[in-house]
């Protein structure tokens, strides 16, 4: 059913018990945290070929998103019209990709709207992800959580996108913490679990470093930074943190974990830097929708817009370009 990270040869993460030893005590320097991610973007920039070939990879990373309160049916039809053909058709030509089958990572959605996206990416090979567990806040009673996991899943989403307790990671609470991923992933199913854990609302480094090494102990397949409802959402020091609880976690355990920033991104710019945190942090390899994705509703048009200011020289006004 779905794409297992890195083709069928990598196992699925199993998890394991919870190992409080693996991040307690684990104290992260925020001002360290925010100097590493300004050197490892800042003065760092990708020409031509260079940039267009890392923008088309962020472009098959794209978990294209729509969460708002009025989506509709014909909504979400427009944005898997956007998924299947994302690149006006003048890119597509230029840049020789008529055979390529160039298409985002991922349509992400409400629960409700899960049908609509799977109806209209039907034979497009592109999964339908939703996001459950009481989204934003997930301040639901876990059975009711955890039916809405098996109603995602039942509407044909491959990729559930949950949200955590914020109060258990407030409260240093982890065994509650892993109990109740541990329950979601198995109401998952075959479908991938991305563990979302609105690090704005985490309050320092050591709790985002905690909270991403329980989730991935419970099982979870991809950890992501936000739900892009916080006030603050995917920043690079937290990214920082979080990738490198994904590196801690593959040396003790071999496996890879999926990385997801989401939230706030709008610019081309955004893909290339989270892609040149990852490409630096944890290696190439990384850098496949199998293992890495970039949550956005509002970053494919700047995408689009910059590939084809590459093929044309000129920069198309946002009306001729269909913004995502
Ligand atoms: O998971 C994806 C986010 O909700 C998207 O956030 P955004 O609307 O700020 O791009």
């Amino acid at each position: 059913m779905s794409r297992r990270p890195l083709g069928a040869n990598e196992p699925r993460n199993p998890g394991m018990a919870l190992e409080e030893a693996w991040f307690t005590g684990r104290a992260i320097n925020r001002p360290a945290a925010e100097r590493r991610a300004a050197r490892l973007t800042s003065g760092r920039s990708v020409k031509k070929e260079h940039q267009a070939a890392w923008l088309l990879n962020a472009l098959r990373c794209i978990d294209l998103t729509t969460l708002a309160g009025d989506d509709t049916g014909a909504r979400v039809k427009r944005l898997c019209a956007r998924a299947r053909q994302p690149l006006d058709p003048v890119i597509v030509t230029a840049l020789g990709l008529e055979e390529a089958q160039i298409r985002v990572g991922a349509v992400c959605v409400y629960p409700t709207m899960v049908r609509h996206a799977v109806a209209a990416l039907q034979g497009s090979g592109i999964p339908v992800a939703s996001v459950a567990t009481g989204f934003p806040a997930g301040l639901m009673p876990l059975p009711l959580r955890l039916e809405e996991i098996r109603y995602a899943v039942g509407e044909g989403a491959e990729e559930i996108d949950i949200v955590i307790t914020r109060e258990h990671v407030l409260t240093g609470n982890w065994q509650a913490l892993y109990d109740e991923v541990a329950a979601m992933r198995a109401a998952c199913g075959a479908a991938q679990l991305k563990a979302i854990l609105a690090t704005g609302d985490l309050q320092t480094l050591g709790n985002v470093y905690a909270a991403s090494m329980v989730a991935m102990q419970a099982g979870a397949d991809f950890i992501k930074t936000s739900t892009g409802k916080e006030a603050v959402n995917a920043t690079l020091p937290v990214g920082l943190t979080m990738v490198r609880a994904l590196r801690d976690y593959h040396d003790l355990t071999g496996h890879r974990i999926g990385f997801k920033p989401a939230g706030g991104m709008k610019s081309a710019k955004d893909a290339l830097n989270w892609q040149f945190l990852l490409r630096e942090e944890l290696g190439l390899a990384w850098l496949d929708p199998g293992l890495f994705r970039l949550g956005a509703s509002s970053m494919l048009g700047d995408i689009e817009r910059q590939l084809m200011h590459h093929v044309t020289g000129a920069y198309a006004s946002a009306e001729k370009l269909a913004l995502a």
